[in-house]
């Protein structure tokens, strides 16, 4: 029997709300070192990429459509930590769940969605549950992952294979996004 979506905020994104999900980029020119300014440029710190052991940094470009608000489902890669930034100007809807301590599903008491407007971007931690919305259209994103896990996805995805450096949970309650 189809139940009613519970409904799911959507927050604004911050460096502290987001802490235990991962890390914001875009933080503004300030207490993040090394940072260097003159003239014509200024450069600072933001976050250390861990793709996991003998894992290779990879850089997608990623289209993101799906605007139907519903959240059933989510995804987690075991190994690497996976960074987006919205290009453009649009901004995405990212959910995200910590792994549960009793198993390999997300704790659905840690279920959030914030909004990553355009000029951030945020880099989740290795094991966070994720899925991605958009308003309306479409939103091409920045990803930073891991290649062998990239790899894995797609042929999960287009034939089933198995997939080990990645999850998928099909979530016990549909979720409605709250815009
Ligand atoms: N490529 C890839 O890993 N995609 C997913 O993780 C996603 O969140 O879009």
């Amino acid at each position: 029997m189809a139940t009613t979506p519970l409904p799911l905020l959507v927050e604004e994104l911050s460096s502290e709300a987001f802490a235990p999900y991962g890390t914001v980029w875009g933080r503004p020119y300030g207490d993040d070192k090394p940072a260097f300014t003159a003239p014509a440029t200024d450069f600072w710190h933001q976050d250390f990429f861990d793709c996991g052991d003998q894992g290779e940094p990879e850089v997608l470009w990623v289209n993101y459509r799906k605007n139907d608000r519903i959240v059933s489902s989510l995804e987690v890669h075991w190994l690497t930590e996976q960074a987006i930034v919205p290009l453009g100007s649009h901004g995405v809807i990212h959910i995200v769940a910590l792994t549960d301590a009793s198993g390999p599903r997300p704790d659905l008491a840690t279920l959030k969605a914030f909004h990553i407007p355009p000029g951030k971007g945020i880099s989740m931690h290795t094991g966070c549950w994720h899925a991605t919305q958009v308003a309306d259209g479409q939103v091409s994103c920045l990803m930073l992952t891991r290649g062998s896990t990239t790899a894995e996805l797609v042929a999960y995805l287009e034939q089933g294979a198995p997939a080990i450096e990645s999850a998928m949970h099909t979530l016990p309650q549909t979720y409605l996004l709250q815009i």
